[in-house]
């Protein structure tokens, strides 16, 4: 049998309640322990060794906790004995999680997050179904090389496309711009997709003796949006700033330019959209060489914000991380099933 490190962070997952007919509940409230005899089956397929790394909420999630999580992930699958590493999230911030990890985890072994809608005193909890089928997922040998992958509701989902897409369906994920790359049935794993954009073992960020990151905001834009946030951010020492702009990752004129400004004081400005699906792209009505902003291609802003994170980490210089976020995101593509490697479809 294989050998399964699952990690526990928190969230609903490991939720618990006082009426299984009502809404409200603390996550994570039960412990690793205790998630993990809730599904004995899981033992049929994997020796199991639960670890905890936190108990929150993922709303609390910070860089502390990713940075412990993502060296604990790398050690864990350097070791021989370990095939692969299960991480129980909560859903608010599971695909920031999941994607940290997808650009700072070195190994192709399986790496998979999983979490609930329901808490584990909820009548028909998801929790435990989702947690056979995350355990299976990761002991499943096409998982390898996948890079860091979600499971929610019979769905596996890579890391840089899925997002949350409803506040209280157990339906809560999906990836809007690609799809989900394959299903998991009561154990039973089918891939569809390949995703291979840049992720674990071809990442270039290494965490290992990091303590911080650098901050990132996140501005979102609307009709008579202002400068006032946008000075906010740069007076409390942003190094870089994610604009969601509107439609194309278009600012308002104000905003765009107090955004400029802020460039000319070597703050990184990235332009993503706060329209759901679509990329923000380099020759749209924004002059970023004139203005110097970079664009985030098809990252939501939350996303986009974890690659500038790690971007700054390396370097403030723009045209290098306007690179390397074009060398993360234009070298993918998705190849369809069964090995059609010439038919794909770039994104
Ligand atoms: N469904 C959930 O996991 C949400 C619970 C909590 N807000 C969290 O993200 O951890």
């Amino acid at each position: 049998k294989p050998t399964i490190a699952i990690l526990a962070t928190g969230g609903t997952i490991a939720g618990a309640g006082t009426s299984e007919i009502k809404s409200s509940y603390s996550a994570g409230a039960v412990t690793v322990d205790k998630l993990l005899a809730a599904v004995p089956a899981i033992n049929d397929i994997a020796t199991v060794k639960g670890e905890q790394i936190s108990s929150i909420g993922s709303q609390e999630m910070n860089n502390k906790v990713w940075l412990k999580l993502a060296k604990r992930v790398n050690e864990l699958l350097a070791q021989s004995d370990i095939d692969g590493v299960v991480i129980t999230h909560g859903t608010d911030t599971m695909e920031e999680t999941a994607y940290f990890l997808d650009l700072t985890v070195k190994s192709k072994k399986p790496v998979v997050l999983v979490g609930a809608m329901r808490s584990g005193t909820s009548m028909s909890a998801d929790g435990p179904m989702n947690l056979l089928n995350a355990v299976n997922v990761a002991t499943n040998k096409d998982t390898t090389g996948k890079g860091v992958v979600v499971v929610m509701n019979d769905e596996i989902h890579s890391a840089r496309e899925v997002t949350k897409v409803n506040t209280s369906s157990v339906n809560a994920f999906a990836s809007p711009n690609a799809g989900k790359i394959g299903t998991v049935y009561y154990g039973d794993v089918k891939y569809l997709m390949q995703p291979t954009r840049k992720h674990t073992v071809n990442s270039e960020f290494d965490i290992s003796k990091l303590e911080d990151l650098p901050r990132v905001d996140i501005l979102f834009a609307h009709p008579e949006d202002t400068d006032t946030l946008v000075k906010a951010a740069v007076a409390a020492g942003a190094k870089g700033i994610i604009h969601a702009g509107m439609g194309n990752g278009n600012p308002f004129p104000t905003t765009e330019v107090a955004l400029a400004e802020a460039v000319k004081k070597g703050i990184v400005v990235a332009r993503s959209s706060r329209v759901p699906t679509g990329s923000t792209t380099l020759e749209g009505e924004v002059d970023d060489a004139k203005l110097g902003f970079i664009a985030v291609d098809s990252l939501n802003a939350q996303k986009a914000r974890v690659l500038l994170m790690l971007g700054l980490t390396k370097t403030n210089d723009k045209k290098a991380l306007q690179k390397n976020v074009l060398r993360v995101l234009r070298s993918y593509s998705i190849s369809l099933g069964g090995g059609v490697e010439n038919f794909t479809c770039m994104l």
